[in-house]
């Protein structure tokens, strides 16, 4: 068969070295109304798109002169921007999470029926469009119109993210964003919410470890009457909540593995059926995720279903620790120095010189929650006078934390600064003294919350809230 130019259609390049199914899908999609271009190696499909420019790739993975998955890997970091489909006989969880981290748009696992290549084809094609559309309208990510928050750092530390991140909008694919606490997973989440075509869906947040695992399946799924002791009526929930827009799944790692198993469902079929129920509700929306682990590692030794990553993370993005990327930390103290001084009616001071310095010298274990908690407590408290802030050095580390990583010498030359003991207000004493209390009782609970709560007489909740507010990442109390 050869190539019907006077087709007018969007074109296909296809690169399978088995004669038979090349004729065969060449047929499949040249009846949509595809052009397609056959071709059968690695080396040709190099040649031809050092010319040309086709509007969807589907590309074999097992090819005679090479791996379609190198081949893939290659051409992305030479900046191709084609959406690619990845087709191949080894349907292993392995392969297709390589297929999809080399950037692959959709993979398939051979043989597939006729329709699902035809449907793959059609969002693959779809998706690119609106990336075309999106990248000629909007060069540049928006702050989220509603709360004005701008993702500060897109210069400088932040800079790959933001470069993906108007492409990652325009694709319905699922995003799993990686990162310790409070280094920015949900303002990312509802920033590619707010670039997206979902916009004007509802964005719903959930927190995964904010709630008893029982309580997150019903709050999740919803209930019909008398599903359980206290199901007075039926309940619709959060998913179905998030219908038309996006569902924000944060610490996913959290989940017990029925919930993940329902929650694959929706992935897989798009549909949901309530606790104690069994009709099915179709659902239509985009799942964001985020966790501070390694799910990888979950996923080897069973505690996390590896089906179920991989359908979750589509499109990784790792967001990296504050210490990290030290440079964004000038521009988000005044960031937040705008925005705390603002709310109070005064006009934004600068740091002084010993303030930033010491801000630049410290770890920021809580990230940049941590520096806007720092920046807002200075502003409450009244470190400053009309044109700079003179903050109290930034919080010290609770005492004798576990080791913070090894590229974060930055803590102890914070702690080393200023002579003699150091004088707190109240209010500071107090958070410091709250704050081993906590870390305290997770390290005595081995990291669970349940039994930590208990420990601290106060509510999940509450306990929840306090490692937020103090930023107290996971490996200070764990284990
Ligand atoms: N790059 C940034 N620019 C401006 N503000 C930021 C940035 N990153 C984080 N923030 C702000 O810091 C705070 C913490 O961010 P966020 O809640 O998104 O972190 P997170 O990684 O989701 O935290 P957690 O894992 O603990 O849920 C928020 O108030 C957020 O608006």
């Amino acid at each position: 068969m050869t190539v019907d130019a006077a087709v007018e259609g969007p074109e296909v390049l296809l690169v399978e070295d088995e004669h038979n199914l090349r004729e065969l899908y060449q047929d499949v999609l040249g009846a949509r109304g595809l052009r397609v271009v056959p071709l059968d190696s690695v080396t040709a499909a190099e040649a031809y798109l050092s010319r040309h420019a086709p509007d969807l790739l589907l590309l074999d993975v097992k090819l005679g002169d090479g791996d379609g998955l190198v081949l893939l890997d290659r051409l992305r970091k030479q900046g191709l921007r084609t959406p690619v489909i990845v087709m191949t006989a080894f349907g292993t969880v392995e392969r297709a999470v390589q297929a999809l981290r080399a950037g692959a748009a959709d993979f398939l696992v051979k043989p597939f029926p006729n329709e699902r290549l035809v449907s793959a084809v059609e969002a693959a094609l779809e998706t690119g469009r609106r990336l075309v559309e999106l990248e000629l309208a909007a060069p540049t990510l928006a702050p989220d119109s509603e709360t004005g928050r701008a993702l500060v750092g897109a210069e400088g530390g932040l800079r790959d993210v933001a470069a993906l991140l108007p492409r990652v909008a325009a694709s319905d694919a699922t995003v799993l964003v990686r990162g310790e606490s409070g280094t920015g997973k949900e303002l990312v989440a509802r920033a590619i919410h707010a670039a997206s075509p979902r916009l004007d869906g509802p964005f719903v947040s959930v927190n995964c470890a904010a709630l008893p695992p029982s309580l997150l399946e019903s709050e999740l799924f919803g209930f019909e009457r008398g599903a359980f002791t206290g199901a007075h009526s039926r309940r619709k929930g959060l998913i179905e909540t998030a219908e038309g827009g996006t569902l924000f799944l944060d610490e996913i790692g959290d989940m017990t593995l029925e919930a993940q198993a329902r929650l694959l469902r929706v992935l897989q079929e798009r549909e949901i059926t309530r606790i104690g129920g069994r009709e099915t509700v179709k659902v239509d929306l985009r799942v964001i995720s985020a966790t501070h682990r390694d799910l990888d590692a979950m996923a080897s030794s069973g505690l996390f279903r590896s089906d179920l990553l991989y359908r979750l993370a589509v499109i990784p993005i790792h967001l990296p620790p504050l210490r990290e990327r030290s440079r964004d930390i000038p521009g988000l103290i005044e960031h937040f120095l705008e925005k705390h001084a603002t709310r109070k009616g005064l006009t934004p001071p600068r740091p002084d010189a010993e303030t930033a310095r010491r801000a630049l010298a410290y770890a920021w274990p809580g990230n940049v929650r941590e520096l806007e908690n720092f920046v807002e407590r200075a502003v409450v408290l009244g470190h400053f006078d009309s044109e700079s802030l003179r903050a109290p050095q930034p919080p010290r580390e609770a005492p004798a934390p576990a080791p913070v990583a090894a590229s974060a010498p930055a803590v102890a030359s914070a702690s080393a600064v200023g002579e003699g003991p150091t004088v707190q207000t109240l209010r500071d004493a107090v958070a410091t003294a709250e704050r081993a209390a906590v870390i305290a009782a997770l390290q005595a609970s081995k990291g669970q919350k349940t039994a930590a709560a208990r420990l601290l007489g106060v509510s999940y909740k509450t306990l929840f809230n306090k490692i937020h507010e103090h930023g107290i990442r996971e490996e200070l109390h764990i284990g």
